[in-house]
């Protein structure tokens, strides 16, 4: 094996896709090794061993790794996602009502509701492009569900800037621009409408996520910026909006694999979830995850440097035989059989979101994902001929086509 592989020394090197580490490990046979990236000497790691070395905070900090394009469009300069220790557990402390039963009823609660008054519209249209049509719902019923005011007339508008963050992350060109203008363009608006709140101009309604956002402050004691809040209250609005990659990929699903359909309508709620997580196990979504190492570090008799990177394999170890029976196969029962373990399905990071940086969201998620999947079982559509590939080599990726579907009846129930 030689220690150092040379990759590509851009941006570039996140087109090169979900099969990039895979491939890398596959040809060593292991589940670790080292490459230089970005000029910087780096660790690859792969398993839930390997998931609570990364997460532990003596060995990799995420000050530092994350490059600036990323920051410029995903998360936004001064995101949660970008500190370290205190900095990092103050402002956490911010999310961490998302993980409560609540917020996991609430969000569903207004995003099924914009949902069903979507539906109808739908009706009148030949086809619907599902991923367009849920980035809509979404950011109706999280807004509402936030206490973000929006008007109708706003929403199609937001919806598109809160894809186009997400859909333009790790590529050069047109649609990271698009990524950044998005983000620029929402970090005003959301920023106004924190001194709107803070001047009294606008109400938040108590307890609610946008009030909790111009209330916080971190460890220092101070309140965020406007800037910084609008940063992390477009943290909780622009995820929840990416839930129309999982539902796309929901409807894929249950196009090639219509026995989960009838599953879903049968109002199995213990399979419902397992859908749910084998959706997120089975398409590509995060394709890995990196931090800087704190110290000189060695994993598994491979070394790296103090400021080296070290990379999580996350598209990897959610399709890791060693972890997975036919990981290939989409079989939401593998999911009855065992749940899924903390450090094992990792498509939303591992090891605890309390204390460190897995995804606060991620309960959210598959309660969403859940209902949201058993509305599509419901809803009697066809698929018409178009494009389903789903190319490994486009990040992040979904079908081609968008997923369009056409409604064929009313909601089953
Ligand atoms: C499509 C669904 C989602 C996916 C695939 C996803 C994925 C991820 C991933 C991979 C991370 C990084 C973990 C790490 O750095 O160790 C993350 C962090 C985060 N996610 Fe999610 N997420 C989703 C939904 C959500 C939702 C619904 C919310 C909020 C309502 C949310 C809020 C956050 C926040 C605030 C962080 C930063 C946590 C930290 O750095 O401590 N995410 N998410």
């Amino acid at each position: 094996m030689s220690p150092h592989r040379p990759v590509p020394e851009s941006l570039a090197l996140l087109t090169e896709g979900y099969a990039w580490l895979p491939d890398l490990l596959r040809a060593e046979d292991d589940t670790a090794l080292n490459l230089r990236l970005l000029g910087h000497p780096a660790l690859v790691v792969r398993g839930p061993d390997a998931v609570r070395f990364f997460y532990d905070e003596r060995h990799v900090r995420r000050h530092g790794a994350l490059p600036g394009p990323v920051v410029s469009t995903l998360f936004g300069h001064g995101a949660v996602h970008t500190l370290d220790g205190e900095a990092h557990r103050a402002r956490k402390s911010l999310f961490l009502p998302l993980l409560e039963a609540d917020a996991v009823a609430g969000s569903a609660e207004h995003i099924t509701a914009a949902w069903d008054e979507a539906v109808p519209g739908w009706r009148e249209q030949a086809d619907v492009v599902l991923f367009d049509a849920v980035g809509r719902v979404v950011t109706r019923g999280v807004c509402r569900w936030a206490g973000v005011p929006l008007a109708e007339d706003e929403e199609e508008a937001l919806a598109r800037d809160l894809l186009a963050m997400v859909d333009g992350f790790a590529t050069p060109g047109a649609r990271h621009w698009r990524a950044r203008r998005a983000r620029s363009r929402q970090e005003k608006r959301f920023g106004a409408l924190v001194t709107e709140v803070r001047s009294g101009a606008v109400r938040a309604p108590a307890d609610s996520v946008l009030e909790r956002v111009c209330r916080h402050r971190d460890a220092s004691g101070a309140e965020l910026t406007p800037r910084v809040a609008a940063v992390e209250l477009l943290n909780v609005v622009r995820p929840t909006v990416a839930l129309s990659w999982f539902v796309a990929f929901a409807a894929h699903a249950l196009h090639r694999w219509p026995g989960n359909g009838r599953r879903l309508r049968s109002g199995d709620a213990a399979f419902a979830t397992a859908f749910a997580h084998e959706v997120r196990r089975f398409y590509p979504f995060a394709p890995f995850l990196g931090g800087r190492a704190v110290t000189d570090l060695t994993w598994e008799g491979r070394k790296v440097p103090a400021g080296g990177l070290v990379l999580l394999d996350v598209y990897g170890q959610n399709h890791d035989e060693r972890l997975w029976k036919d990981p290939y196969a989409f079989r939401p029962e593998r999911f009855l059989e065992r749940p899924p373990g903390r450090d094992v399905l990792i498509p939303q990071g591992g090891a605890d979101a309390r204390t460190g940086h897995r995804c606060p969201g991620e309960a959210m998620t598959v309660g969403l994902l859940e209902a949201l999947s058993r509305r599509l079982a419901d809803l009697p559509h066809e698929v018409p001929a178009q494009d389903l590939t789903i190319p490994l080599n486009r990040v992040p990726t979904r079908p081609r086509s968008g997923m369009i579907i056409r409604l064929t009846g009313a909601p089953r129930s």
